[in-house]
């Protein structure tokens, strides 16, 4: 390992279809070392897909990602293993264990994944949830805990064993407004902390830009725009437009591709 590219993770013309649905159609895109990067696109243009790709829980019919200079879908099992336990995940709306407490919530991939002495787990439990500001809260079970601070302790679990890359998907769905805010900075703050490289796949593109390095907007299986934020509030670029103020009309169609009108009613 040690492949010193600038870039951690270098998606090359990445084509990926589940059967007749085609998701990516050639997608280039690079996240660099310690930099945090939002990949925004709508619902179903396949920003959990993406993730899926780079864990190498999914592989692409034609194309490369590298991540850390290692092809994902060349690796053996044991490659990919390595892998994942350098990747912090954390999954749309948190996705905690509700019959284990907070504590034992973070404490699980420790356990899974290390043979770390349970005396060495507590004190670093406590720990990533300090870097959470939860640290009184580890007795308490999942439904004791608001929407915002259990995306907080997911936030804790994702940065369990110090990966080397943080994914978030969807890290802001369903939060009120401070509760948003306070996630979108624990992720800037916990990537420069650490040292860690970050991607955030949302469609929260005011909240994701207020906080990222670089921002990439994905569309009908293309990169359709990239940029920084002030780049990318500054595009004149029709699509960017429409997706960054969230307007209804423009090059995104409202209507999912389907068979002509008078064809579904029997009237062709
Ligand atoms: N296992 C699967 N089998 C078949 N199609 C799938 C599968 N998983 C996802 N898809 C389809 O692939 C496309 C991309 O899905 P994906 O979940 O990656 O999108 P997304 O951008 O993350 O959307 P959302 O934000 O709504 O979760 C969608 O059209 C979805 O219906």
């Amino acid at each position: 390992m040690g492949h010193e590219s600038e870039s951690l993770i270098e998606i090359e013309d990445l084509h990926f279809s589940f059967g007749e649905r085609k998701v990516f159609n050639g997608v280039n895109l690079k996240i660099p070392r310690g930099k945090v990067v939002a990949v925004l696109g709508v619902g179903g243009s396949g920003k959990s897909t993406l993730l899926r790709l780079i864990g190498g829980q999914l592989k692409p019919q034609r194309g490369r990602i590298r991540v850390n200079g290692q092809v994902v879908h060349e690796l053996d099992q044991r490659g990919l293993y390595e892998l994942r336990r350098s990747m912090g995940l954390m999954f749309q709306a948190g996705g905690l264990f509700s019959d284990m407490s907070v504590f034992d919530n973070i404490a699980f991939p420790m356990r899974e994944r290390t043979d770390l002495p349970e005396e060495l787990i507590h004190d670093l439990v406590l720990m990533k949830l300090h870097a959470v500001g939860l640290r009184g809260t580890t007795h308490l079970m999942p439904n004791e805990l608001s929407g915002g601070m259990a995306r907080r302790v997911a936030l804790a679990r994702a940065i369990a064993l110090d990966p080397m890359l943080t994914m978030y998907d969807e890290p802001f769905a369903g939060l009120d407004p401070i509760s948003l805010n306070v996630i979108a900075q624990l992720i800037r703050r916990l990537n420069d902390a650490l040292r860690v490289t970050s991607i955030v796949v949302t469609y929260d593109v005011s909240e994701s830009l207020k906080v990222v390095d670089y921002a990439y907007l994905l569309h009908d299986g293309l990169v359709q725009a990239e940029g920084t934020a002030p780049e990318l509030l500054a595009s004149a670029a029709p699509f960017v437009v429409q997706f960054l103020h969230a307007q209804p009309t423009g090059p995104v169609a409202f209507h999912m591709q389907s068979a002509p009108y008078r064809e579904d009613l029997g009237l062709a």
